[in-house]
């Protein structure tokens, strides 16, 4: 999965080109002098079908935007993913076909997406993570640090924002905030966690971990992890102020897969931020 010999480009494929992401992305590509965009896919109902995949920015890439996973993965050594779970291990299967490495972006995978998806990177390399920000990377560190100090005394709760058309509930980087603070003080989320709360609740249960989902206009991403103690509480936000972050973090994670032959990794382990 190397670069092109005779350019040195990174050759990219972007999946949900005409996206919020997939825009992100080609453009981001286009302006990296080490990249090229290799392919532009899309839904066949896409308007953008045959259109240039840099018209919705003014750009010129020369890269049509196709529905036709072979056509748009032939020349590719990388995909990089932001659709739907459903989307995602489609192109998943065309990338085993191809040999084609994968950045996957998308949230809201089921158990069994995970786990073909696991499999999957037996063969080829992947990266998937639910946020490809450096910020929300550091800040699981920090919620682990925090979660292991205030592990007992303080109750978690995770608040995320985001805007009005994202489609699944909590966001990938609320879930993967609640396992890091779910590991590091001793509780279990799929256990633990409270995904929502109306009527009479009843008294908060000890050692449980809420879930707040807020969804509004055009919020690129915020997340806090709160831990309430007695007499004081603790915040660690972040927030997105442009999708711009998510698309550097991708191309990281590309670059990265470059002389990987299989296996499958996260922005943790692109950022060596593991411990
Ligand atoms: N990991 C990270 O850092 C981030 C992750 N995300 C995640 O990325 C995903 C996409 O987000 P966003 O760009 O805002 O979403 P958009 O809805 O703006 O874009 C999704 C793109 O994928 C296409 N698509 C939808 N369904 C399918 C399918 N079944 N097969 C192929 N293509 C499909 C859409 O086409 P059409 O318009 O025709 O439906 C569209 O082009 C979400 O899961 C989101 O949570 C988002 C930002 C950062
Ligand atoms: O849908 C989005 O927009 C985002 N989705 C990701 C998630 O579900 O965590 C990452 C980011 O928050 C933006």
């Amino acid at each position: 999965m190397t670069t092109d010999p005779a350019t040195k480009l990174l050759r990219i494929a972007v999946a949900g080109s005409s996206g919020r992401m997939g825009r992100m992305l080609v453009e981001a590509i286009a302006a990296a002098p080490d990249c090229q965009l290799a392919g532009a896919l899309d839904r066949a109902e896409s308007p953008a079908i045959g259109q240039d995949a840099g018209a919705p920015m003014g750009l010129t890439t020369g890269v049509a935007v196709t529905a036709d996973l072979d056509a748009g993965l032939g020349g590719a050594q990388t995909l990089i993913d932001f659709t739907r779970p459903e989307g995602s291990l489609a192109h998943l299967q065309a990338c085993l076909r191809h040999r084609v490495a994968m950045v996957i972006g998308t949230t809201g995978f089921d158990a069994q997406g995970l786990a073909r998806i696991r499999e999957a990177s037996r063969t080829i390399p992947i990266v998937m993570a639910p946020n490809m920000s450096v910020g929300v990377n550091v800040v699981f560190k920090l919620i682990e640090q925090a979660a292991r100090a205030l592990s007992e005394g303080y109750d978690i709760e995770i608040i995320e924002a985001h805007h009005r058309h994202k489609v699944d509930a909590p966001s990938g980087t609320a879930l993967k905030m609640g396992e890091v603070a779910a590991a590091a003080s001793g509780r279990v989320l799929e256990r633990d966690a409270v995904w929502a709360r109306h009527g009479h609740t009843g008294e908060r249960e000890p050692g449980s971990i809420g879930f707040s989902v807020i969804r509004g206009g055009d919020i690129v991403g915020d997340h806090t992890v709160l831990f309430a103690g007695t007499g004081e509480r603790i915040e660690i936000t972040h927030k997105s102020s442009s999708r711009a972050t998510y698309a550097a973090g991708s191309l990281r994670a590309a670059r990265f897969l470059a002389d990987k032959s299989s296996g499958l990794y996260d922005m943790q382990a692109v950022l060596g931020l593991e411990s």
